[in-house]
């Protein structure tokens, strides 16, 4: 990409609790759930004040959340599981694998996907799943302090808290776009779910937070894991990177040698990841380690890997919560190596079986012109998958040619009524910065999301009166050199309409006043 620095050097040189109080929801048969409150004025009052052990807060000042949590733990396991099935199997098939087994695809060679008990899980109705889930969100009990977690029945039921490597992701925020959606749409309902705007800043930290905590716990039963490796176009390697850092695996991660940013580089570095620069697109360094994890203990952290998807599946459930469990009209996310779209459907598909909503809503899935392999198959009317070699694109998180998980992502959209779309790469540009306009700051995969929107609400397909909700992917400082290519208007072949370059003035009062005299102007006619 263009790189400017002349935009860059001028933009450098611009820059010359209330007591927690604890208390336990009983619920049935099961035992009690911990949770906190702010509320300084509950019956827990008493308790507290009466109780011979407490120094401070809620638990002992010799004690931490995780040992707190130990405490609190059920005497008699969970009544709710979870098992690996072939995916999308059908109900004949008996081929199923403890998620204590280290494997990755079926008999058939085909992609699994972790299967819950349903029947035990319906044993409670979707009230009550609510009200569970509802009364966990941004508490600091340990580990539903997380908004992956905090849905630990529906995630991992069998885990022990112990085991759980969390930062408590999730639980982000979800922006009412109320400028861009009146400025350029005529939407008054349009919302952008921040999953960016995370502890690695991306989505991609709601399914590691899972999918580490089960390595953590192979680890300790002995199996043969010695660390965790992924291929990446950036935000996979980061999360991984983090994660196992912070409980002390070892993380190796493939990356395709100058097609990622800057920020998503020095992520692993900075947390002590092995990083190996490989001379090849994404699609090759996937290759690669899925070749060198069948023969080296290296466990695969790629989405191919169904236990990231349950936990990307809890950013369905948290927009659901978000709007007080009213089902939007649209969600429409960027699509690469297609884990996360399925991801969405199952959180909703669970949501509406288990009696918390009664639909779910139509999915888009978004991609770039230059990596559309999806939006291919989906424009032959489904009949014809063919991998592309994928085009350098400003969405280079998303620069993936041969999906893996290209068969959840056709099963989500058939099941979803579900639209696929392209962005080229003026389009994505012009729509990042149309949002960054309004207040936002967004990456590029975001534009790619947000022209989808465009083009559907243009062809009349989504409506003035819909809500839709645009799923932000990754933050928008990890792709600050895109956002200086375009404001610097150095990108061959691109109007960069919107560009908002910084104006160079000398250090002199009448210059100065010159150049605002001219900008109040200008604006003053607008
Ligand atoms: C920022 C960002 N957005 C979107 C995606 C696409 O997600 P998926 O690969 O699950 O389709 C990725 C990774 O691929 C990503 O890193
Ligand atoms: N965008 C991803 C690509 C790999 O996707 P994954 O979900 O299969 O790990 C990345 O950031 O690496």
């Amino acid at each position: 990409m263009a790189s400017s620095c002349s935009l860059f050097n001028s933009l450098s040189s611009l820059n010359h609790k209330p007591h927690n109080h604890h208390h336990q929801i009983t619920h049935g048969p099961f035992p009690s759930i911990s949770c906190t409150s702010n509320n300084n004025h509950n019956n827990n009052n008493a308790a507290i004040q009466s109780s011979p052990s407490v120094t401070k807060h809620r638990r002992a000042a010799d004690e931490n959340i995780r040992e707190e949590a130990r405490r609190h733990r059920p005497s008699s396991p969970t009544t709710f599981s979870s098992k690996y099935v072939p995916f999308n199997s059908g109900l004949a098939s008996t081929e199923s694998y403890s998620l204590d087994e280290i494997v990755y695809r079926s008999r058939s060679g085909g992609l699994l996907d972790v299967q819950h008990d349903m029947e035990a899980l319906m044993k409670f109705d979707g009230a009550y799943w609510r009200d569970l889930f509802d009364s966990r969100v941004g508490r600091t009990t340990w580990p539903y302090g997380s908004g992956v977690w905090s849905k630990k029945e529906w995630v991992l039921p069998e885990i022990d808290s112990d085991d759980i490597v969390s930062a408590f992701e999730g639980n982000s925020n979800l922006f009412w776009a109320e400028r861009f959606g009146k400025q350029f749409l005529g939407m008054n309902d349009l919302w952008v779910k921040h999953c960016g705007i995370s502890h690695t800043g991306s989505f991609k930290d709601l399914g590691m937070t899972v999918l580490v905590s089960q390595v953590n716990r192979l680890r300790k039963m002995n199996r043969p894991v010695f660390g965790v490796g992924c291929a990446s176009t950036g935000d996979t390697s980061a999360a991984l990177s983090a994660y196992c850092a912070s409980a002390g695996i070892p993380s190796i991660v493939f990356l395709p040698a100058n097609k990622i940013s800057i920020a998503q580089l020095v992520q692993p570095i900075a947390n002590g990841a092995f990083v190996l620069s490989i001379d090849t697109d994404f699609d090759g360094c996937m290759k690669l380690i899925r070749e060198v994890t069948s023969e080296l203990p290296i466990y695969l952290a790629n989405s191919l890997n169904s236990l990231r998807l349950e936990g990307q599946k809890t950013a369905a459930i948290e927009i659901l919560q978000q709007f007080d469990w009213e089902v939007p009209d649209w969600v429409i996310v960027p699509g690469g190596n297609l884990g996360n779209i399925y991801a969405f459907y199952k959180g909703f598909k669970m949501c509406q079986e288990l009696g918390l909503v009664s639909k779910i809503p139509r999915l888009v899935c978004a991609q770039a012109a230059n990596a559309n392999p999806l939006y291919l198959y989906y424009k032959s009317g489904w009949k014809d998958f063919k991998a592309v070699r994928a085009n350098t694109t400003f969405a280079s998180a998303i620069q993936i040619g041969d999906p893996v998980s290209i068969d959840r992502a056709v099963y989500a959209l058939k099941n979803s009524n579900g639209i696929v779309e392209e962005a080229t790469e003026e389009e994505l540009m012009d729509a990042m910065a149309q949002a960054d306009s309004t207040g936002m700051f967004i990456c590029p995969h975001t534009g790619v999301a947000l022209t989808a929107l465009i083009k559907l609400r243009n062809s009349g397909v989504i409506g003035p009166m819909d809500r839709a909700v645009v799923v932000s992917t990754a933050h928008g400082l990890k792709f600050t050199q895109s956002k200086i290519d375009y404001h610097s208007k150095t990108i061959a072949d691109m109007a960069c309409r919107f560009a908002n370059p910084p104006v160079q003035v000398e250090a002199d009062f009448g210059k100065v006043m010159d150049v605002l005299k001219k900008y109040l102007k200008h604006k003053a006619l607008k």
